[in-house]
């Protein structure tokens, strides 16, 4: 295994739970940060939050409706989430696209989605020429919402609620290396409140 890769071993060794499937390995860890530093990263997200784009536009401007923040590694509480993730997850940072932080209002959303690209897209190679595809997904909710913004895996049907430091992890591959359709995914509408979360992924080959 290289250093670009993590492994059902390594996040059951960390602590993380499977969530139960056959068809995609999915892993959870509550408490994974504890609650002041999502605080700040939330004030990050605040300070410079954007509309959120899609790669490949499907028509549909209400897919993703939430706002995205780049966070920089300059910031300590950035850096020691980098650090824990590369910790947690056995993966070098290198492989990992920059963190990126969503905010979603009441009614926003991100309908069903993968998060790997397309290989027959016509911008596959754009997005995928330099670091290859996207291989694992972390993503870290940084708060617990009044009501709504849940995440959805309709295809092994598991709802997945958003509470403060929570971590959740999932391969894009099945064991072979191709592409997971399982891994079909749903930020559900927030109904009451806001959501925060984190989100990482990595990458086959080094980011840049
Ligand atoms: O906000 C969520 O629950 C999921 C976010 C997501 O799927 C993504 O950013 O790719
Ligand atoms: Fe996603």
């Amino acid at each position: 295994m290289g250093p670009g890769e993590s492994s059902s071993d390594i996040l059951l060794r960390a602590g993380l739970q499977r969530v139960p499937s056959q068809r995609l390995e999915l892993f959870i860890k509550r408490d994974f940060l504890d609650p002041l530093h999502c605080e700040t990263l939330i004030d990050l997200i605040e300070a410079e939050r954007r509309p959120s784009t899609i790669a490949n536009h499907n028509g549909d401007d209400n897919f993703r409706t939430s706002e995205t923040c780049d966070l920089h590694h300059d910031h300590p509480a950035v850096a020691e989430l980098d650090r824990k993730l590369a910790e947690i997850s056995g993966i070098d940072p290198v492989y990992g696209e920059r963190l990126q932080g969503q905010r979603y209002e009441v009614g926003q959303e991100f309908k069903a989605h993968t998060d790997y690209f397309e290989p027959d897209h016509a911008d596959y190679q754009t997005y995928c020429s330099v670091s290859g595809q996207r291989t694992w997904t972390f993503m870290i909710y940084l708060n617990t919402v009044e009501a709504g913004g849940a995440t959805r895996f309709k295809v092994i049907d598991k709802i997945i609620q958003p509470e403060v430091g929570k971590l959740l992890a999932w391969n894009n591959r099945r064991p072979d290396g191709s592409l997971n359709a399982a891994t079909l995914h749903h930020a559900m509408k927030v109904r009451k409140g806001l959501k925060y979360v984190i989100t990482r992924w990595y990458r086959e080959r080094p980011w840049g």
